[in-house]
């Protein structure tokens, strides 16, 4: 279980995370929705620990993690794609995979092999291995940075709009592959997303930020997507 208790966060003397809460469960899937600049992304920096709490806790696996560094928490099972997916695009493919692996430390990333469950969710990156990053479409970019995310064998992975500037062939592929993370590696996703479709067709429950804080959650299920379109309004 990842959960998040009255967390608060702040750029300076300006604040704009106030008291979220928020849990997502060992294997659940959990959408994150909202207008540009409410906080979305902040949420998900300050639960991986590469922006600093405020005030409130992150309980990670049970544990208080709110003052541990990245490295640790991605050691307890937290994963990160980052908005615009934050690829080497000078590197290959392969090499950017091979990014994933120090954040588990030890032996396994000495190995520097990549399980082959990420060339079985996406074989184009086995087909594009050698192609640099950034030579890629947008759609294969982000199944790198998913895949680069998955090579740390995370329990719980946190997705920033990976649908953004993405063609709708591409969005399908990368739902079929979030589903099968979800149910046969029992990975639990948090996903922060604008396209509502693609995040109700995908997630269990949902919470809207508005102005720093949740102001709802319910199951996506009981919600038709109309409900909820006015808090993202354009
Ligand atoms: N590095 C920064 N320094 C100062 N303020 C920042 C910084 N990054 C974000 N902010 C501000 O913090 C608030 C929340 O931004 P954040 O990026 O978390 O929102 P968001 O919901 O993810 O939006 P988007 O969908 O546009 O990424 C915004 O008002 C933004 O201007």
């Amino acid at each position: 279980m990842l959960k998040l208790e009255h967390l608060s966060a702040a750029y300076g003397q300006s604040q704009v995370l106030w008291d979220v809460n928020l849990e997502l469960a060992d294997g659940e899937a959990v959408t994150l929705i909202g207008r540009n600049g409410v906080g979305k992304t902040t949420l998900l920096r300050t639960i991986c620990g590469l922006h600093p709490v405020l005030d409130g806790g992150v309980r990670l696996n049970g544990e208080q993690v709110e003052k541990a560094p990245a490295f640790a928490r991605a050691r307890g099972g937290l994963a990160y794609v980052p908005q615009g997916r934050g690829l080497f695009s000078h590197l290959s493919v392969h090499e950017n995979l091979l990014m994933g692996l120090p954040a588990l430390g030890g032996r396994q990333a000495a190995r520097r092999e990549i399980p082959e469950l990420i060339y079985d969710l996406f074989p184009i990156l086995h087909d594009m291995a050698g192609r640099k990053a950034g030579d890629l479409s947008g759609g294969q970019q982000q199944q790198v940075a998913i895949g680069r995310a998955l090579v740390t064998q995370p329990r719980y992975l946190l997705l920033d709009e990976p649908t953004e500037g993405i063609q709708p062939s591409i969005v399908q592929e990368i739902e079929v592959a979030l589903t099968r993370v979800r149910r046969e590696l029992r990975v639990a996703v948090l996903l922060v997303e604008q396209y509502l479709d693609f995040a109700w067709a995908f997630a269990d429950r949902y919470y809207v930020m508005q102005k720093g804080r949740v102001i709802e959650t319910g199951l996506t299920a009981e919600t038709p997507t109309g409900d909820v379109q006015r808090y993202l309004g354009v």
